[in-house]
């Protein structure tokens, strides 16, 4: 046994996991039939669906062989084996056996919400794509606000994007992809990182540089800000392939439009629609204020979201990063 191998190994011994089962390898081989059916490829895996013995469909995430430290898969078993939620993918096994690294999901059938995003929503009415936007909105800003305050123990995600949200059959999200989050105690509340994880476009501005305030869970709170703002537009707001002021543009854009009182016809926002549309958006410039201080809790982005739309204010300076 390697060294890393008996750090995880002592590392899974010694923490109280709650349910994931654990699997051998020649299992995993049985529930994704030899690995015949690939659902995709992430940075750290790939990922195939399965079937449990009782026929549950299950994602089975196989992680590369190349991935020669343990520390993401025991970040990822740990901080998701100790939730449970509606809007939180659930774990429900894995495998660590020599150098065989696999974790068991349920699986999610409705795609990620980027493919939701980026999918062709004009033969859908207004008011129910606005009102599935809204809950879906609803449903991220729960899962976050479990994972930051519900739990037994705080979990920050450090990559909340469109990708790691997953959309089941009724279209509830589910936050998926724990391999940058980190646990810390409940009375602490500031952490700090090793190294820089998240993507481009949705990470914190004080996950890059230092004079922006401690780490926390506000961090989560700027990526949620960012993926409202993108469900609104419809589109990437920010796109390091083609254009990295289109992020900047779009902020300011709707900024300045509602703060002239003037309407969203241009993406799409009708009379019927406008209300929860300006909500997001509300809810999404507060979220992405640079300083975390200045940003809401998960707790008062579901308040925001379920309330009335004369209780939000406009957050009072654009000081977006
Ligand atoms: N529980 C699940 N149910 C259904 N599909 C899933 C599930 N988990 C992951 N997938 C799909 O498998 C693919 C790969 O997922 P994975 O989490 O490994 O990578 P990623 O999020 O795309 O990239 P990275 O891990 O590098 O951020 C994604 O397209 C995702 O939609």
């Amino acid at each position: 046994m390697s060294e890393d191998e008996r750090r995880v190994e002592a590392i899974l011994q010694n923490y109280e996991l709650k349910a994931p089962k654990r699997y051998k390898y020649s299992q995993i081989k049985k529930i994704t039939q030899r690995f015949n059916n690939e659902i995709g490829k992430g940075g750290f895996g790939t990922v195939f669906k399965g079937k449990l013995i009782d026929g549950q469909e299950v994602a089975v995430k196989v992680l590369h062989q190349s991935n020669g430290k343990g520390e993401d898969f025991v970040n990822e078993i740990l901080s998701i084996s100790k939730t449970s939620h509606i809007n939180v993918v659930m774990l429900l096994g894995f495998c660590f056996e020599g150098c065989y690294r696999a974790l068991i999901y349920e699986f999610v059938p409705n795609g990620t919400l980027a493919d939701f995003i980026d999918k062709d929503k004009s033969n859908m009415e207004a008011s129910i794509l606005w009102e599935r936007l809204h809950d879906i909105a609803v449903g991220i800003a729960r899962g976050l606000e479990y994972l930051h305050r519900g739990c037994s123990a705080q979990i920050v995600h450090f990559d909340i994007k469109p990708h790691n949200i997953l959309l089941d059959k009724k279209f509830r999200p589910k936050i998926a992809d724990f391999g940058l989050a980190k646990l810390c105690s409940t009375r602490k509340s500031t952490l700090s990182i090793q190294g820089k994880g998240g993507t481009p476009g949705y990470i914190a501005p004080e996950l890059w540089f230092d004079n922006f305030g401690p780490i926390s869970s506000k961090a989560d709170v700027y990526s949620y800000g960012k993926i409202a703002l993108e469900m609104v537009g419809g589109r990437k707001i920010f796109d390091s392939k083609t254009d990295s002021s289109s992020e900047y543009c779009f902020t300011y854009w709707v900024y300045n439009h509602l703060n002239q009182c003037g309407n969203l016809d241009a993406y799409g926002v009708t009379e019927e629609t406008e209300e929860v549309a300006k909500k997001m958006i509300l809810v999404g410039l507060w979220c992405i204020q640079k300083l975390p201080a200045e940003r809401p809790s998960m707790s008062e982005v579901v308040e925001m979201l379920k309330g009335r739309i004369e209780d939000l204010r406009m957050p009072p300076n654009p000081k977006w990063f």
